[in-house]
């Protein structure tokens, strides 16, 4: 397969806004792909080689400006094979190594292919919006259903892998997928409630915990073995040396447990969510001890608990980490779960979770059957772009251009604007951050990569035929950036359109709130 398909493919794909034909595009393509070829093909369209970052900045390739050959050549495999040597480069006399493969790759390449490259590994084609597409078209392609082709991407955490096991052996081969120890799986998401007696009502038999404001972690122990992941995916178990040291000591010989990680104050309030986040970069100040709240037991000494309810997970949770469970009560009465929620929010919490007990982890899912109660009202939306401040902000990029997901895999579209809520601090990063994933420029604003996901408050929204979503923020305000959060999970435009005077938070299909 040339390495031109799979960029006709990728063009195609981002022209149109229809699911229906974003799916067949790619399913055609991957139908073709042999079977050498389905791995790096479906990394390419996805735009994350299988590689991971082979460690190229966009300066080097731009730099090389190599003129592109007139006619494709390229295959799919001979792209992947120079990619793989390129991330297994290094070390001493590796640089003139480096400049060589990548003068050969560009000098193979069309300049439609050179442009495709360079948004390859710059990270700027990463489509993580495009999960949900790609996994359509990988079941479509395979000709089996979308379930197991869905289950196997959770539990293996890669499209490429996925890819090959449905084309390769079908329903039976995706069926092998099992969760393992020190392998993450994507964590169970919530939906909003509207209120907490519907959630009790709605979910019957429920346990109802603290939600609190820390960071997810999961935690995987294998004997003295310890490995801890964010809610990406990302391991940090380097960074939080005081978590492996608690895990390593709890009474059972393997676990995998999900939870929420923060730091307290001395009198027992929350840190902020900044502070907790700052502390899972590689090179952090330790100063703040962290400590975890677990709340879900995916597996215990051999025993995988994925498919059974909650229940009976709970019960393995206490027996695993006894003290380390998140506050709370399995089956409380309506008052008992209206006490804990008062006593969340007077705790400095956000509110409280309704999970129901008869259902089991729904990996990567945002369902109802875990259900987020919490007076305030905010959105996660994609910075797209910043405009340079005025009077006192001169000098710092100030007033954030905000874009809400296409749920269809599109680019973000941009919902409104805000300058407000920020720090000087916050301004003075931003300023810096924004900078380093600029896409282009003009006078007056600076355009990004739509990397960073913010979290806003806001009151509402209105119809506005400015926007191209027909509908803006009102009285937006910045909360905090979620580095935790990629902007595949951001808000989509229809939780936006959602809050338009008139429609009922419960039209919301996913959380608002
Ligand atoms: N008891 C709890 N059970 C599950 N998740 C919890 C709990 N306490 C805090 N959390 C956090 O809440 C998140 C689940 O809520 P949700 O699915 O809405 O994610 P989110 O989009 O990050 O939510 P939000 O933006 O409201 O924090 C989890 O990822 C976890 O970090």
């Amino acid at each position: 397969m040339l390495l031109s398909d799979v960029v006709t493919t990728s063009a195609a794909v981002a022209a149109t806004r229809s699911r229906l034909a974003k799916v067949r595009a790619l399913a055609g393509l991957i139908a073709q792909a042999g079977p050498g070829e389905i791995e790096p093909a479906v990394a390419f369209l996805s735009g994350a080689p299988r590689q991971g970052r082979t460690g190229t900045g966009y300066r080097t390739l731009w730099d090389l400006k190599i003129s592109p050959a007139a006619e494709p050549s390229l295959t799919v495999e001979q792209t992947d094979g120079v990619l793989e040597e390129l991330s297994t480069t290094g070390g001493k006399g590796s640089a003139q190594r480096r400049v060589e493969l990548l003068t050969g790759l560009f000098g193979a390449a069309t300049a439609a292919e050179q442009e495709f490259l360079i948004r390859l590994l710059t990270g700027e084609l990463r489509q993580g919006a495009l999960e949900g597409v790609m996994l359509d078209a990988i079941a479509a392609a395979a000709e089996v259903p979308a379930e197991p082709v869905r289950r196997a991407f959770m539990l293996s955490g890669r499209l490429p892998v996925t890819a090959v096991a449905a084309l390769s052996g079908g329903e039976a081969a995706l069926g092998e997928f099992r969760l393992e120890v020190g392998r993450p799986v994507r964590p169970m998401l919530a939906s909003p409630a509207p209120s907490l007696p519907e959630a009790l009502t709605e979910l019957g038999s429920c346990a109802v915990e603290y939600k609190m404001d820390g960071a997810r972690i999961q935690v995987h122990k294998q004997g003295d073995s310890v490995r801890i992941f964010t809610r990406t995916l990302r391991e940090i178990t380097k960074s939080v040396p005081e978590l492996v040291e608690l895990v390593r000591g709890l009474p059972c010989g393997s676990v995998v447990l999900d939870g929420e990680t923060l730091a307290l104050t001395d009198d027992g309030k929350p840190r902020p969510f900044q502070e907790t986040m700052s502390r899972f970069g590689a090179t952090s100040e330790r100063e703040l001890l962290l400590r975890p709240y677990f709340f879900d037991c995916l597996h215990l000494d051999g025993v995988d608990l994925l498919d059974t309810s909650l229940g009976e997970r709970h019960a393995a949770l206490l027996k695993a980490v006894g003290e380390h469970v998140i506050p709370g009560a399995v089956a409380p009465s309506a008052d008992e779960a209206e006490r804990i929620l008062a006593d969340s929010l007077e705790a400095g919490h956000e509110g409280v979770m309704v999970k129901a007990l008869d259902s089991v982890y729904a990996a990567g899912r945002r369902g109802k059957a875990w259900q987020k109660v919490k007076p305030e009202h905010t959105l996660d939306l994609v910075v797209l772009a910043a405009e340079w401040g005025h009077g006192r902000r001169t000098g710092y990029l100030s007033n954030l251009h905000l874009g809400a997901r296409d749920p269809d895999g599109g680019p973000p579209i941009m919902v409104g604007k805000t300058f407000k809520g920020m720090t000087d601090e916050l301004l003075a990063w931003q300023t810096q951050e924004l900078q380093r994933i600029e896409s282009h420029r003009d006078s007056w604003v600076v355009f990004v990569r739509p990397e960073f996901v913010v979290e806003i408050e806001l009151d509402g929204a209105q119809v506005s035929p400015r926007y191209p979503g027909g509908v803006a923020l009102r009285f937006a305000r910045v909360l905090r950036y979620r580095p935790d959060k990629d902007p595949a999970e951001a808000d989509t435009i229809d939780a936006v359109r959602a809050l338009l005077p008139g429609k009922g938070a419960a039209d919301a299909p996913e959380k608002h709130n």
